[in-house]
């Protein structure tokens, strides 16, 4: 269990870059308003012309069988209970069906890690669509895993064991090439022992040897591919009939390109740190976004949606994150410690207290809703020297 933490709570080289994270968070502070009438609150927002109850997402995180037997099971029903979307991950312990059954008629959007070969991005589009995943998020800041250190040094690394592999074990493209048939949906043995894993693969376990076949060969698809470019957008823009949102935007410029292309949104986010050591804070790459006339332009006209990721851990930083101009928020790592805690339960607890927590917080700052806050940053924040 110790390795499952250290790979969730993990980051890049020497975590410079999540510590910024939250560090860009302390830099901002909220500045309240009295004697305004805030008794009625509500946290109502709209993305992509839903209603969602909240502003508040769950991001997508792979490999929940790491941490709990029922992994993203489990995520996928708290999500539903709390009324939150759940952006499903590629690297799913779990497959694509069995994901949105669990979520039932909760909202859910697909995170995709885009395969070197078409035909399987085609079959894993199909899957989603099939299976009432609305929008689709592509993920660019991990064409390659990023350089962990501790996970180096423990050998920890739970797809070459099968675990984080059943969007791929389960899809018929994907195994055809292996010849072998799909797998519905395989439950991911827990707890998650990399150790016994591999000694049964040095024993010659024909089963253990053929996880780590194709564990490799999903990797190999996935996250340690050739580069995909701006240009090649185009082929997911062609076969997703839907909003398409890129996720680990940084940059003014790649935010700009972003509407010239004509997607529908970004998420402002450097994957928790976990890519690059020695980052700026993704809330710092967020106010410089919203701050383009450009980007608050296409905001305003409804052409492009800005969320946010990389930091958030309570109420306040929902609100600090909206002031500097997201629309909407991804909850990452909290949710994955409730799991870990008390499965479907723990991640409920972990919603329902960090929405009270921006309720609260939003009622005491003087607000009552999200549209008198989102955007509103000189109004509502100052920033101190740190
Ligand atoms: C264990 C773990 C696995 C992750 N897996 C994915 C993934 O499969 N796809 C993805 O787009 N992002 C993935 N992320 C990044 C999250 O979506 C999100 O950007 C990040 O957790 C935000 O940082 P924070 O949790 O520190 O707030 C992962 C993050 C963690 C901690
Ligand atoms: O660990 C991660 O951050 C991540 O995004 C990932 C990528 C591939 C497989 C599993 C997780």
């Amino acid at each position: 269990m110790t390795d499952a933490f250290m790979y969730v709570n993990g980051s890049a080289g020497t975590n410079s870059t999540c510590d910024n994270n939250l560090q860009e968070f302390r830099k901002w502070n909220i500045v309240p308003r009295m004697l305004v009438d805030a008794s009625h609150r509500n946290l109502k927002t709209t993305l992509f012309g839903v209603e969602y109850p909240s502003p508040m997402l769950l991001a997508p995180i792979g490999v929940g069988g790491i941490v709990h037997t029922d992994g993203e099971l489990a995520v996928a029903r708290a999500a539903k209970t709390v009324g939150v979307p759940y952006i499903m991950s590629t690297a799913c312990s779990r497959s694509i069906e069995e994901v949105a059954e669990a979520n039932g008629d909760g909202h859910r959007w697909y995170q995709l890690y885009w395969p070197r070969t078409n035909a399987i991005t085609l079959s894993i589009l199909k899957r989603a669509k099939e299976n009432g995943f609305t929008a689709l998020v592509i993920t660019l800041d991990t064409m390659l895993l990023g350089w962990r250190p501790h996970d180096l040094e423990t050998v920890y690394l739970p797809f070459i064991h099968g675990v984080g592999i059943q969007v791929g074990t389960s899809d018929p493209v994907f195994m055809k090439r292996f010849n072998l048939q799909p797998v519905k949906g395989e439950r991911p043995k827990w707890p998650y022992e990399p150790k016994q894993e591999d000694a049964k693969c040095a024993n010659g376990d024909e089963e253990a040897q053929k996880m780590s076949m194709l564990g490799k060969a999903w990797l190999g698809e996935c996250n340690s591919s050739k580069f995909k470019t701006w240009e090649e957008l185009k082929f997911l823009k062609d076969n997703w009939d839907g909003p398409i949102v890129l996720k680990g935007i940084q940059r003014v410029a790649d935010a700009e390109k972003a509407i010239e292309i004509g997607v529908e949104g970004i998420i402002v986010s450097n994957h928790g740190g976990r890519q690059i050591d020695g980052a700026i804070a993704s809330l710092y790459a967020l106010d410089k976004i919203c701050q383009s006339p450009t980007i608050s332009a296409a905001q305003k006209s409804g052409k492009l949606t800005v969320l946010f990721d990389s930091g958030i851990r309570t109420g306040s930083d929902i609100i600090k994150a909206l002031a500097l101009g997201a629309q909407g928020v991804l909850l990452g790592r909290p949710y994955m410690y409730g799991l870990t805690i008390a499965g479907e339960k723990g991640v409920e607890q972990v919603l329902r207290s960090t929405l009270a927590d921006m309720e609260v917080t939003m009622g005491l700052a003087g607000y009552k809703n999200v549209g008198e806050i989102q955007g509103k940053r000189d109004e509502i924040l100052v920033k101190m020297d740190m």
